[in-house]
């Protein structure tokens, strides 16, 4: 492992076993108990029973009630926006009218409950059905529920959220002027309620003063992702698309304004895109969803956990990385399997050297049941039982690392009697056997243990709250990360690793310190003496900003290949489902035959650094902001300045504005100076559309607002805005075109008639 080459090879792993958690195969037959060679998914599988009673996730005379509780589909769950305005008025539908009327049904059923708050969650704002997915599309008498859920869910009021996938939010403590990394992030639930967070405890302010930068490897879904968070409507967020593990530095050392700041603003720029919390939901073989996804009991096996091990840990490395010193960090899974959760966290332990702590976090969401993490584990693999990494070594099993044992040893640096084994490794010569040395029995060997304090990681089993399955581990960064060995994984003369470069690098940052602290004693020059104690301080920084720099250059590489595949296969020439600024976007192209349009477009796409996506450029064409300012007489304190991105070049052939905070700004600015490191695929709020009717492209100002966008520009607007009685407002959504005249508040039409040719804003007035 280790390098680019196993992180492809990861990913195809990754690609492979995500299959067993989201599509069902095509071939398989329908689900129509009708259908005679329908079969319902075979919901045991007796490897997994072997593997998971041997790991004690849940004590013996627990087993059969997790195992029943595994076979019976998920409850729905769901949580309603906190930052919506109808918030309260979902809350009181569902506490008043839906846990009454829905209450025959589930005694029918035989459930008490037919709908009920989780009680862990923070003001009663998320909920669990008591019906399956199935129940509710299939009968009748929920239609009106499920109806009420789909249209909510359609309007961004409620989200349909796994109720233990809305808990590692929960223990980040994100406050509203954060900066938030969610480095795995599709298809969006949590970046959606990282935003809802951030957004609700900012309590009404203009704007949150933090952001989520939410990133994913896979295009695709980042565009559901895109979607998924466009229902929030927010200018608080970037979504990039990188590998978590490379995600790129953005280190500047020049401190450089794109013309718009102020000097007093410059000053306060970021000079490194380092976040306040990070949010590693890695991927993982996702046995944590089995009620959910039946499928993956036929499919699962022992070793899948292993084969993605290594990616967890390089994910969650960089996440710390890129985390600022006093921040803290939630690494999450969806699997049950101690080598995708303990070993991780173990290993980031001990490559952290005491600069990350793993947090106590009992007192917290104390309603919330959840099993203290394990100390003590094993490794299968193809069908054995491996205790210790020393039995691996005996069966030559290569995709097997020392990290994924409870000790983490290997054993070869113990010995005095070493040799070097293929890969360059030291091996104490004992303990070469031949491959076809068999371990008889579990029982005969010795069981490892772990010393970190791993019970303060949490597992949340299915039968204890009628839940899927999470492990989730909060992470607290004390200090800057050491340069650390990867003593793991290293294949001899490579720099494969991010910590083999911290390695490399921190040697050549301590051979300058040595040299200077030499000269400096020869020659008493108190000022190299200063330089090398400061040098030493920076060692670690030092070898991180070089890693960094290395690492984004073959990120790119890589980068570019997937922009070059997903512009074959059409997905980034889409203009995407939601809109939402995509790299995509084709507004240069407007109005132009199809292969004009591509050329433009590749034109536009090779001023980006990234292949296949157009870049982000501020918008600053004074004309066109005056003409929008004037038009809509925008008060002047609207922070407009610098606030406005969009993808195309061309003024003139600007088809949609978009808004970003202060806080994505920043990030913009910073990514600009560092050279475009951020491959950004959506970010800002569209907040301004060229017209495209005839009537719209003669009115003095071509641009119209976008409802999305309205919100947020709504306080700010001072004319072509009119107030509507309930009965003209309803009149406006009936017809067409209605004479001004034939409004019922004649004052109403009056006023309409004195607008502007071109885009207005019709607020409903409070009816009695
Ligand atoms: C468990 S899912 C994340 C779920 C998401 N946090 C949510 O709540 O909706 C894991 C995600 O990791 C992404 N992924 C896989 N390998 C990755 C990598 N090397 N870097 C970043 N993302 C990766 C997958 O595309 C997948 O969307």
């Amino acid at each position: 492992m280790g390098g680019r080459r196993g992180s492809r090879t990861q990913r195809k792993h990754f690609k492979q076993s995500r299959e067993n958690v989201w599509k069902r195969p095509k071939t398989e037959s329908s689900s129509d108990p009708n259908n005679p060679a329908w079969q319902p998914f075979a919901t045991q599988n007796p490897s997994f029973d072997e593997y998971y009673k041997e790991q004690r996730i849940v004590s013996p005379e627990e087993w059969d009630a997790f195992m029943e509780m595994l076979r019976k589909p998920l409850p729905a769950a769901f949580r309603i926006n906190a930052t919506s305005q109808f918030c309260e008025d979902i809350r009181s539908q569902l506490a008043n009218d839906f846990m009454k009327s829905l209450q025959a049904e589930a005694i029918e059923g035989g459930d008490l409950e037919p709908i009920k708050p989780l009680p862990w969650y923070p003001d009663n704002l998320a909920w669990q059905s008591n019906f399956s997915r199935m129940q509710l599309r299939k009968n009748q008498t929920l239609e009106r529920f499920h109806e009420f859920l789909k249209l909510e869910t359609e309007i961004g009021n409620i989200s349909r959220q796994e109720a233990v996938s809305m808990v590692p939010p929960l223990f980040l403590d994100v406050r509203p002027d954060h900066f938030v990394l969610d480095v795995c992030a599709a298809p969006g639930s949590k970046t959606f309620q990282l935003l809802e967070i951030i957004y609700h405890s900012a309590k009404g302010r203009f704007l949150p003063d933090g952001m989520v930068l939410a990133n994913d490897l896979d295009v695709q879904r980042c565009n559901l992702l895109i979607h998924q968070t466009k229902r929030m409507c927010t200018a608080n967020l970037i979504v990039t698309n990188h590998e978590g593990q490379h995600f790129p530095g953005c280190r500047s050392h020049k401190n450089i304004s794109n013309g718009s700041e102020t000097t007093n603003n410059l000053e306060q720029s970021i000079t490194q895109l380092l976040f306040d919390r990070v949010l590693c939901d890695v991927p993982c073989s996702g046995d944590g969803t089995l009620r959910k996804a039946p499928d993956i009991w036929r499919k699962w096996n022992g070793g899948m956990g292993n084969g993605l091990h290594c990616l967890q840990i390089h994910i969650a490395m960089r996440g710390l990385s890129l985390l600022k010193v006093g921040g803290r960090m939630v690494y999450s899974t969806c699997s049950m399997n101690p080598v995708e959760n303990e070993a991780v966290v173990a290993e980031i332990l001990r490559r952290c050297g005491g600069s990350v702590e793993l947090v106590d976090v009992s007192n917290e969401l104390p309603q919330l049941i959840r099993r203290p993490g394990l100390t003590k584990w094993k490794v299968r693999d193809k069908g054995v039982w491996l205790p210790s990494y020393k039995d691996a070594r005996k069966l030559q099993r290569n995709g097997i690392v020392p990290s994924m044992f409870p000790s983490g040893k290997n054993y070869a640096d113990l010995t005095n009697n070493n040799q070097k084994s293929e890969n360059g490794e030291s091996v104490n010569a004992e303990d070469v056997v031949q491959p076809d040395d068999t371990i008889s029995s579990i029982d005969d060997l010795e069981e490892e243990v772990s010393d970190l304090p791993l019970q303060r990681c949490m597992r949340i089993v299915p039968h204890d709250q009628n839940t899927g399955a999470f492990f989730i581990a909060v992470l607290h960064k004390v200090s800057h990360l050491p340069a650390i060995p990867d003593k793991s994984s290293t294949s001899q003369g490579k720099l494969s690793t991010r910590s083999e470069l911290y390695e490399n690098l921190s040697d050549q940052a301590t051979e300058e310190i040595n040299g200077l602290e030499v000269s400096s004693v020869d020659g008493a020059d108190e000022k190299i003496l200063e330089v090398a104690s400061k040098a030493e301080e920076n060692i670690s920084e030092m070898a991180l900003e070089a890693a960094d720099e290395k690492i984004s250059e073959e990120t790119s590489e890589v980068d570019e290949k997937i922009s070059e595949v997903a512009l074959e296969a059409d997905l980034v020439d889409d203009e995407p489902a939601g809109g939402a600024p995509e790299s995509n976007s084709s507004e240069a192209a407007d109005k132009k035959t199809d292969s004009a349009k591509t050329g433009e477009k590749r034109k536009l796409q090779i001023q980006s650094k990234w292949k296949g996506v157009d870049p982000v450029l501020f918008f600053q064409d004074e004309t066109i902001i005056n003409s929008i300012k004037t038009f809509y007489g925008i008060d002047e304190s609207f922070p407009f300045t610098g606030h406005l991105v969009t993808r195309n070049k061309d003024a003139n052939h600007v088809k949609r504005i978009y808004y970003v905070s202060k806080s994505v700004k920043d990030v913009l600015d910073l990514n600009f100076r560092v050279g475009q490191q951020l491959k950004i695929t959506s970010v800002g709020l569209k907040m301004f559309e060229r017209q495209s009717s005839r009537e719209g492209s003669s009115a003095p100002c071509s641009f119209r607002i976008s409802s999305e966008g309205l919100p947020v520009i709504l306080p700010y607007i001072t004319k072509q805005i009119l107030y509507a009685s309930p009965a003209d407002f309803k009149h406006l959504l009936q017809y067409k075109s209605i004479k001004f005249a034939d409004f019922v508040d004649a004052d109403f039409g009056q006023k309409a008639a004195d607008l502007m040719l071109g885009c207005c804003v019709i607020v409903l007035r409070e009816g009695k």
